[in-house]
């Protein structure tokens, strides 16, 4: 029988607490291996930045460490990956799906029509997340990079992201990568992982 290649683009979904070293790693892949990177977190600030309707509310969901509804978050995902060239792609999407509206929402929309190979969770604990943080503030101009918003932030990763990371788990679809050496050895780890798919 002749195998026919699949079409349908290829997702690997990034998780991990804030300053885990999601976008670090996804810029790595994208620079060595021409993945296409598209970070949640980055669309809904130029959504934000854009002054569209929905910018109030984005920016109040980012400052209160909160997760914006599916409906907004989707459909700039949905964009991102048609920008690009939706077939036949792999794409990493960073900070998605960050609780169970997220995942919820993205299988009502796109669900079977891309591939989930599996999803990558960035392993690491909050007293490093928080020291990287705050180094990350000097430059990153965010204002949700301060003490008062990441505490919500860690709340909110530990009540409502964990738990999809775990559904992933249970799946067998969860490669966990330990965040806590230098980005080099994390970025050695992520080849490993992606053998077969780089
Ligand atoms: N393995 C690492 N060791 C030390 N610092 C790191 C590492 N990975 C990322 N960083 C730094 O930590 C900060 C947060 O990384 P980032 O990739 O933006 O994380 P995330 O997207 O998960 O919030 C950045 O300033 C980055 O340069
Ligand atoms: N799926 C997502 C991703 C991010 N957001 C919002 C809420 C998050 O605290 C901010 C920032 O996300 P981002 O992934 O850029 O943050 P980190 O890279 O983890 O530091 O954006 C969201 O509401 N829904
Ligand atoms: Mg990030």
């Amino acid at each position: 029988m002749v195998d026919t290649p699949s079409l349908k683009p290829q997702v690997f979904f990034v998780l991990g607490g804030p300053g885990s070293g999601k976008g670090t790693q996804c810029a790595k892949m994208v620079e060595k291996y021409g993945f296409a990177h598209l970070s949640a977190g980055d669309l809904l600030r130029e959504e934000r930045d854009s002054g569209s309707e929905t910018a109030a509310l984005i920016n109040q969901c980012i400052v209160e460490g909160k997760i914006v509804p599916v409906e907004i978050t989707c459909q700039l995902l949905k964009k991102g990956m048609e920008k690009q060239g939706w077939a036949a792609k792999r794409f990493l999407i960073d900070g998605f799906p960050r609780n169970q509206d997220n995942y919820d929402g993205w299988s009502k929309v796109i669900g079977d029509s891309v591939d989930v190979p599996f999803i990558l969770f960035m392993d690491a604990d909050e007293d490093t997340m928080i020291a990287r943080i705050i180094e990350r503030s000097k430059t990153s101009g965010r204002n949700d990079d301060n003490i008062e918003s990441l505490k919500k932030r860690f709340a909110t990763f530990r009540n409502e992201t964990m738990p999809i990371v775990e559904l992933y788990e249970t799946m067998g679809k969860c490669r966990k990568i330990n965040g806590l050496r230098g980005i080099e050895e994390v970025f050695a780890d992520l080849e490993t992982v992606f053998a077969g798919f780089i």
